[in-house]
């Protein structure tokens, strides 16, 4: 069996383009524009990468985007004043704080100084009790992603064995929430799971979010199985030359694909997913400040 590959990247332009609809719909019924603002503390490559292009697919689909760019040594309190001018902006519908954050900075006590209106990350305490008692919050992106990809490509995902690895605040937990939601039986694993490879070849989907890069391999998908690939990892890539790196996914795409029904591809898969659930939660986040209907589909 060769697996179907789900394709992110044309997913999330579809969202994007939905996006783009329903804003030039606020824009010019309600002269509403939905903004976006990005907080980045100090000045990791990578977070640089992701915070840019979060800011020119915002301003894509029409919306305002407004960057934040902290030094590495900003104080607590200089972060939370900037907070508390964000949350009084009646043009910031949304708010991301990129993580990780400098080790200085509590990262619980930051996110939870997010009006969980604007949390458009779905980190603050707020949001995630509201999810875990499945009443209507703001949903982590990259889970939110993950979850409609999968309901793109089964429909009902009631009854469905589900494993998540991986338990991180911001994937692992709210994933399996989120499937639970969905009716599926739901499995979280961690680095203390006994015989993991066993548990996963017993699920119809598994979710990899653990930061191991191709840990997960063929031998541990149940024939058929729906794999999704959280996981970015750069990993050295001496074939393409000396220095040169590439981007692998906690799954081994090649093995994987051999025996799965449907897998997702790293670069291409969940990332892109991401940025455009944070698009879509920004909208959301906006209309429900205006009181206004919110995007169909583009919710939990
Ligand atoms: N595509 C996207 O948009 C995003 C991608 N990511 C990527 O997803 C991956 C996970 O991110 P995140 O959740 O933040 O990571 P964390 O490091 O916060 O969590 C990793 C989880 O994996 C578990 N784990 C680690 N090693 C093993 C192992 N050998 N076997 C089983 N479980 C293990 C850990 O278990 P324990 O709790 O026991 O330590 C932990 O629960 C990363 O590659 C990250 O880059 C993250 C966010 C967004
Ligand atoms: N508050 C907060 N919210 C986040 O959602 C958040 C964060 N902090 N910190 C970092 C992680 C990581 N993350 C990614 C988003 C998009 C891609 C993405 O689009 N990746 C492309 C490839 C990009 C490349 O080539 O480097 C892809 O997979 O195709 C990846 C990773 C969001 N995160």
């Amino acid at each position: 069996m060769t697996a179907t590959v789900i394709d992110g990247k044309a997913f999330a332009a579809k969202v994007r383009e939905q996006v783009a609809e329903h804003v030039a719909r606020l824009k010019e019924e309600n002269g509403i524009t939905p903004g976006l603002a990005v907080v980045l503390v100090g000045e990791d490559p990578a977070s640089q990468v992701y915070v840019r292009s979060k800011g020119k697919q915002t301003v894509e689909v029409g919306m305002n985007s407004f960057e934040h760019k902290l030094d590495v040594d900003t104080s607590e309190e200089d972060l939370l004043a900037l907070l508390d001018e964000l949350n009084a902006d009646p043009a910031v519908h949304g708010i991301l704080v990129q993580l990780p954050l400098p080790g200085h900075l509590n990262e619980d006590l930051v996110i939870n100084r997010i009006d969980p209106a604007k949390d458009v990350d779905g980190f603050h305490i707020s949001n995630v009790g509201l999810l875990g008692t499945g009443q209507k919050s703001m949903v982590p992106c990259t889970p939110l992603g993950c979850l409609m990809m999968l309901r793109d490509h089964h429909g009902s995902l009631s009854g469905l064995n589900a494993v998540v690895v991986g338990r991180s605040n911001i994937v692992g937990k709210p994933m399996a929430n989120l499937l639970l939601r969905d009716s599926c039986t739901v499995t979280i694993a961690h680095s203390r799971t006994k015989e993991i490879e066993a548990l996963c070849k017993t699920a119809d989907i598994v979710v990899a979010a653990v930061g191991r890069p191709e840990m997960v391999t063929g031998d541990w998908i149940k024939p058929g199985a729906t794999v999704i690939d959280v996981g970015i990892n750069r990993i050295d890539a001496p074939e393409k030359g000396e220095g040169k790196t590439r981007l692998v996914g906690d799954c081994h795409y090649e093995s994987c694909a051999e025996v799965a029904g449907a897998i997702t591809p790293v670069p291409g898969g969940v990332g892109p997913m991401t940025i455009a659930c944070l698009l879509a939660n920004t909208l959301t986040a906006c209309c429900r400040a205006n009181d206004l209907a919110e995007p169909e589909g583009l919710t939990a």
